[in-house]
């Protein structure tokens, strides 16, 4: 009967476990994929401020470059070009030191027909150059600005894109007719690309690159840092609520179901299993005798002229009795067999592996330690026995039957005696009581 208790203790365990881990799994989803869009535009929003920084940095470097080096150093373009008074060349020049530290770190300065034949714009950056001057042409005095993200892998990086239009129209003193351009310019970069732009034209643009690797692996790394650690956090929840199930739940439930089980199958007054509970281990035991081939037997006793000794010494004198008749059957059973108040002042004693010839033998000792020595105040008490070995072929009422008749053949031939019963099945039926049916 223990292992039906244990059973419901660990479905219920398993029930349990089940809902904590479909809450805790739900929940992992939903924070993971909450915390890593969290990360994710984090690491974008970082990358998106470095390529604004590095963009305005150019800027700075250009317009440091046009309004304090190209002044001073103007004078000395007529005999010797130096590239360096040119805005984008100098913005170019520094940051590409920038990225010796920082890898992936780029800015450029790319045109449609540059003077400088390092500047000419790939066919991707020509496709931008087109869509940023169709911008700036809808919205001449707008500052305008692509960004997206290009390449895959390790090259993987964000881009910030502005139009470089003309709107000076000092540049067009080196960059308009070819013929007026400084001769000295023209030695480096010849005459082949750089000339004719107009006011207004987009000729190029400025391109900053910062990576997102770094960014990314930084985010997922935090992000499974994050996971392990709700990982670990439900495990030892897990724990917890598993030890307080069975401190607070499982155990006191197991302990509350034994003693129901206790009371539902015990006999209060001699502490005997009571009729249910008997019929509950004849059946289980039929089946083992029956599977194993061993043999089975009953005896049922009841005391003699119970009610004179009730009506003589009052009901809790026979209560008494009826004590010490259980605490006496106690001394003489093995611990396999089983002894029940059937009811009343009628006992049954359940004897495993037991032929009738020993069940008969222990009748007898039991009969004699109830009438060879006297109970308290009542004085000698005698029983009756019926002693019946079981057959393979019936059922269990048909064998209570057979001992019940031999009970009634020991009371008709005078009492404190042992009858065994007969073979032949009882025909009389004996009215069920509780806890019998079905057997
Ligand atoms: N004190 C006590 N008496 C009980 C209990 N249960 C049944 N009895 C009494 O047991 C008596 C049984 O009487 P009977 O069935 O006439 O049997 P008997 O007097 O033992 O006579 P025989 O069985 O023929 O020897 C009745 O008086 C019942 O009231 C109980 O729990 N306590």
């Amino acid at each position: 009967m223990s292992h039906p208790r244990s059973a419901r203790g660990v479905l219920l365990r398993l029930k349990f476990n089940l809902v904590l881990l479909a809450i805790f799994v739900l929940s992992l989803a939903g924070a993971g994929v909450y915390y890593y869009r969290f990360l994710e535009q984090g690491a974008f929003g970082d990358v998106r401020h470095d390529s604004q920084v590095m963009m305005e940095t150019a800027l700075a470097i250009r317009s440091y470059t046009t309004d304090q080096i190209k002044p001073h150093l103007d004078p000395l373009n007529a005999d010797r070009f130096l590239p360096q008074t040119v805005p984008a060349f100098a913005a170019v020049e520094t940051l590409r030191r920038l990225s010796g530290r920082y890898p992936g770190f780029e800015y450029r300065e790319a045109a449609l027909d540059p003077t400088n034949p390092r500047d000419r714009a790939t066919t991707w950056e020509a496709g931008l150059i087109e869509q940023l001057a169709t911008a700036q042409a809808k919205a001449p005095r707008d500052e305008v600005e692509l960004s997206g993200v290009h390449g895959t892998g390790v090259a993987r990086a964000m881009y910030v894109a502005r139009p470089i239009t003309i709107s000076d129209p000092s540049c067009l003193s080196c960059h308009g007719d070819p013929a007026l351009a400084p001769p000295s310019m023209q030695k480096v970069y010849g005459r082949n690309g750089g000339y004719g732009w107009q006011m207004g034209q987009t000729i190029g643009m400025q391109i900053v690159k910062v990576p997102m690797l770094y960014p990314l692996e930084k985010a997922r790394s935090t992000f499974y840092s994050f996971m392990l650690s709700l990982v670990a956090v439900f495990g030892l929840m897990f724990l917890g609520l598993n030890l307080a199930l069975s401190a607070m739940v499982i155990e006191p439930m197991a302990r509350l179901n034994r003693r129901l089980e206790e009371l539902a199958t015990t006999d209060f007054l001699t502490d005997l299993v009571n009729r249910r509970r008997f019929f509950e281990r004849l059946a289980a035991e039929m089946a083992d005798a029956r599977v194993h081939g061993t043999s089975l037997s009953v005896v049922m006793f009841d005391l003699d002229f119970f009610k004179r000794i009730n009506d003589t010494f009052g009901h809790d004198s026979g209560d008494r009795v009826l004590k010490h008749t259980a605490v006496r059957i106690r001394e003489l059973l093995r611990s396999s067999d089983c002894a029940a108040r059937f009811g009343g002042e009628e006992f049954m004693i359940l004897l495993r592996e037991t032929p009738i010839d020993a069940a008969m033998a222990l009748a007898e000792a039991v009969r004699a330690k109830i009438a060879d020595a006297p109970f308290e105040v009542v004085g000698t008490v005698s029983a009756s026995f019926g002693v019946a070995e079981w057959n393979h072929d019936e059922d269990a009422h048909a064998l209570i039957n057979r001992a019940d008749r031999a009970l009634y053949q020991a009371k008709d031939r005078g009492r404190n005696r042992v009858v065994r019963a007969s073979d032949a099945p009882v025909q009389r039926v004996l009215v069920p009581m509780e806890g019998s049916e079905g057997i």
